[in-house]
């Protein structure tokens, strides 16, 4: 039982130059019901696209959409000559319920989205966020079967953002209905979703629960594009010894003595992700040593840029950079040993494809 399901769904677009863009290219994935799924991806990916084919008002080039007779696509645009209350209950007005009905019906949705208290302001005198809630409540007021939001949180401020987040994950559930949301923030994919489908070019990267894919990466671009703050990438040249796999990043080197990888592997040529990671740490079993490049204070923690010098990934910016978080006073300059666990390590083949290597559960740090 599926509440959505795409097979193969492609659209092309026609350029007006005689071009053709390709903005979803062949998406199969299957939504349960009840599901949370976010769409992510960098701008241009697809997503709305998708979700637009999904809502049925784009057809495709080829490939099927099926889904729940019920759908209800979130529109960011509310009536500006209605209130709260009348914006809310239009799509029922527009089925003709009767007015108590609707009255109390846009009185439940108002509660549970919290805008019970604006019933009777008008869409000029709220603010983005309430502006969000209501049309989120306008989309859930006829209880869908699915809901469909398009970068619902772009335009609100940071903190009603991180409530929303919260809250939308929350009615979806309390109200049972399948949730199809994009955007191209990584803290909504990670933090709202049950299943979380990573865009890029129209195409699917990888899905999985958002700490899986987190954690365990089938590409490079899936480890950046999920790593806040940023994943630090560095070209390297592996070798297989029997002591274990050791890469060499040009000025120093990593040697992993438990891990391993096939002799087909020696001499080469990787990508080296090394994940964001705490600073002091002298339980891990190696170290990079560089400059600290920059500092931002947060407040609670330092977040430190630290210049490891070596070759820097062409899948990376020009620079080959380790981000640090860190609680003791540092100066911009100043030299840093960074330590790095087995687990703290991706490593990823000359097309960005993740070379997994063996490691014991026990023995990584
Ligand atoms: N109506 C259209 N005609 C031609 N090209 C289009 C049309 N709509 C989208 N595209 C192109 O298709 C690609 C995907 O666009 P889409 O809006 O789906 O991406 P997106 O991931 O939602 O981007 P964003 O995050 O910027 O909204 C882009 O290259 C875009 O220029």
């Amino acid at each position: 039982m599926v509440a959505i399901s795409a097979r193969a769904l492609t659209k092309i677009y026609d350029d007006d130059g005689g071009g053709a863009t390709v903005a979803v290219d062949g998406i199969t994935l299957d939504v349960a019901p009840g599901e949370f799924v976010v769409v992510v991806g960098p701008t241009g990916c697809g997503k709305s696209t998708f979700l637009r084919l999904i809502a049925g008002l784009v057809v495709p080039t080829s490939g099927e959409v099926t889904v729940y007779k019920d759908v209800s696509l979130v529109s960011p645009s509310l009536y500006p000559h209605l209130s709260v209350a009348q914006n809310i209950g239009f799509p029922l007005r527009a089925h003709s319920w009767p007015a108590g009905e609707v009255a109390a019906r846009v009185l439940e949705i108002a509660a549970r989205v919290g805008v019970a208290d604006l019933l009777n302001r008008f869409p000029e005198h709220l603010s983005g966020g309430q502006r969000q809630r209501v049309s989120i409540a306008r989309a859930l007021v006829r209880k869908p079967q699915v809901l469909l939001l398009d970068e619902p949180l772009s335009n609100v401020d940071a903190g009603t953002r991180a409530a929303l987040r919260g809250e939308i994950v929350t009615v979806t559930r309390e109200l049972g209905v399948t949730t199809l949301y994009v955007t191209h923030d990584r803290t909504e994919a990670m933090t709202m979703a049950d299943r979380v489908v990573v865009l890029r070019d129209g195409a699917v990267q990888q899905v999985g629960p958002p700490h899986e894919v987190y954690a365990d990466p089938d590409d490079v671009f899936v480890a950046t594009f999920l790593s806040a703050p940023s994943i630090g990438l560095l070209a390297g040249a592996v070798q297989v010894t029997d002591a274990g796999v050791v890469v060499d990043l040009g000025a120093q080197a990593l040697t992993l003595p438990s891990a391993s990888l096939p002799a087909s592997f020696d001499n080469a040529r990787v990508t080296v992700a090394i994940r964001p990671l705490m600073l002091i740490d002298s339980g891990r079993p190696m170290s990079l040593t560089g400059k600290i490049h920059s500092i931002e204070n947060l407040g609670h923690e330092l977040l430190v840029r630290v210049e490891v010098g070596g070759v820097p990934s062409l899948f990376g910016p020009a620079a080959a950079f380790l981000s640090v978080r860190a609680t003791a006073p540092l100066a911009v300059g100043d030299p840093l040993a960074v330590g790095v666990g087995a687990d703290d390590l991706l490593l990823f083949d000359g097309a960005g494809r993740r070379i997994r290597f063996g490691v014991p559960l026990d023995r990584i740090s």
